[in-house]
Order: structure tokens, then sequence, then C-alpha cells
């Protein structure tokens, strides 16, 4: 059970929170408010940030999907994406489904695993308002699915047969000062670090047929601490490769 403060003369929000298993707290550090067709996560003592919605339909992945590169970003060569080529993705490590989404608009079809309800709860709400809408509503409920729980263990239960699996743990910050994007300061607060993200490689491993892909900061060492077959370079980031054939050679 999850504290959480929320407005409880509000039944579309009493359902949610109900739904997600999130009790009511009068002094817990975050709330959710549903307005404007819109469930957003605030934290309490910062009122002036803005909260986190999941809008896949206009917010900014919405216009990375129209302006952002397309196969040509690092991201879709990671996971091997190229011509003729369209591999199905299990995403271990959801969070607000930006990198599913992009990999989702470039074809892939994205199985979302995500373990915290809160977390759960904002992807599910920006899937729900994209499966509605009239432009992208009719490939997002082919592409992009949610399932809720601990891909520790999900990854070894799920009966799916998938290409690529891929992971974007939380990283302990280095600099807390650093310039976090004030919205993914709300976001870092609620989830903490993913301490446990190196239980993850040999699962993902095990589920996938063609490669694991490891989104990490430049600074963070290698998950599990195995050397990745490839390692594709961006600004803040790196993409660690596990190529499965190239692992058991
Ligand atoms: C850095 S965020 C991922 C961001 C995501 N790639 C995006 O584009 O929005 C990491 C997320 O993984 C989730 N997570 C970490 N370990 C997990 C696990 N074992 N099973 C499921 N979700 C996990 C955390 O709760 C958090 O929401």
């Amino acid at each position: 059970m999850t504290p959480i403060f929320f407005n409880q003369q509000y039944p579309t929000l009493v359902d949610i929170c109900a739904r997600w298993q999130l009790v009511y707290d009068a002094n817990a550090t975050f709330e959710l408010r549903f307005e404007s067709d819109t469930l957003s996560l605030h934290k309490r003592d910062e009122p002036k940030l803005d909260g986190i919605v999941v809008d896949f339909v206009t917010g900014a992945v919405a216009h990375r999907r129209k302006f952002g590169g397309g196969r040509g970003q690092s991201i879709a060569k990671a996971v091997g994406l190229k011509q003729g080529v369209t591999p199905s993705v299990v995403d271990g490590t959801a969070g607000l489904g930006r990198d599913a989404f992009v990999l989702a608009s470039l074809g892939c079809t994205v199985t979302m695993v995500e373990r915290h309800p809160v977390v759960a709860a904002l992807l599910e709400d920006g899937l729900r308002r994209a499966y509605q809408d009239a432009e992208i509503g009719d490939w997002m409920r082919e592409r992009m699915r949610l399932f809720h729980g601990s891909s520790l263990e999900a990854l070894s239960k799920l009966a799916l047969e998938v290409d690529v699996v891929y992971l974007d743990p939380m990283y302990p910050h280095r600099d807390k000062s650093a310039l976090v994007k004030k919205e993914m300061r709300v976001f870092q607060s609620l989830v903490g670090a993913d301490l446990d993200a190196d239980g993850l490689l040999a699962p993902a491993m095990a589920l996938a047929s063609k490669r694991v892909v490891v989104k990490r900061p430049d600074y963070a060492e290698d998950l599990a601490g195995v050397k990745p077959s490839m390692i594709i370079e961006t600004k803040k980031n790196r993409f660690d490769v596990y190529i499965k054939s190239a692992m058991k050679s």
C-alpha cells in the first residue's frame, strides 16, 4: 500500500487510488489530482513545480515523434531498428513511457513493465487518452500496453516471444544540485534510485531473443558489472547493447 494525498470527495480519484492500492494519507509527500480528464502528480512541499502527467498526444514526446529524427535516433539504432527490421520490445522499466513511445511510434510493439503503482497509474492514464485519440489511437492500441509488476519477476513469467528487452533503471545521481529538469525532480523523488537494477540483466537476457539494451548515464558503471557487446553514446547517456549471439560466442 502506497500512501498518497488526494481529494476524497472526487469519485474518479477515489476509484483510481483504489485500483492502484494507493491509500489516503493526509501527510503524504505526493498528491494525485484529476483535472481536465488528466491525472497528475504533485509534490506537496514544492507547489511551484508543475505536476507530472503522461501525455503522448500533445506533450514533448508527441513533438519528438513528429520532429525527432525517426529511425536515425540512437535509441532506434540501439534496439536494432532498420529498414525491414522492426523488433518487438519489452520495456522492463517503463517509467513515464517516453522511450517506449518513441519505439512504438517507429513501429515496434512495446510491452511496458512498471512496478511503482503511482507511475503505473499515470502511465495507464496517458495510455487511456492516447488510445482515444483520432490521430494516434489506432496504432497506440495495437503497439503499446502496460503490465504492472516488477520485472525482476515478470521478465521470467511473461509468456511472450520478444526480440529486445530495454532497460532504463533510475541511476543514483552524482550531483544532487545538477540541473535536473524540474519535472524530473518530482519523478526522481517519487521513485528514488533503482538500487536492485543489477538483478534485471539475467532475466532480460533470458527473455530477449536478439538483444538487451540498457540506457545508462555516461558516468555509470556497466549493469551487473557485465561488459556490453556494443555502446552507442549520446550527449549525456549511453546505450549498452548486449547482443545475444555475440554473448554466446
Ligand atoms: C528512469 S525511469 C524510466 C524512464 C523511461 N525510460 C522513460 O522513457 O520514461 C525508471 C523506471 O523503472 C521503474 N523500475 C525500476 N526497476 C523496476 C523493476 N524491477 N520492475 C519494473 N519497473 C521498474 C521505476 O519505478 C521507474 O519508474
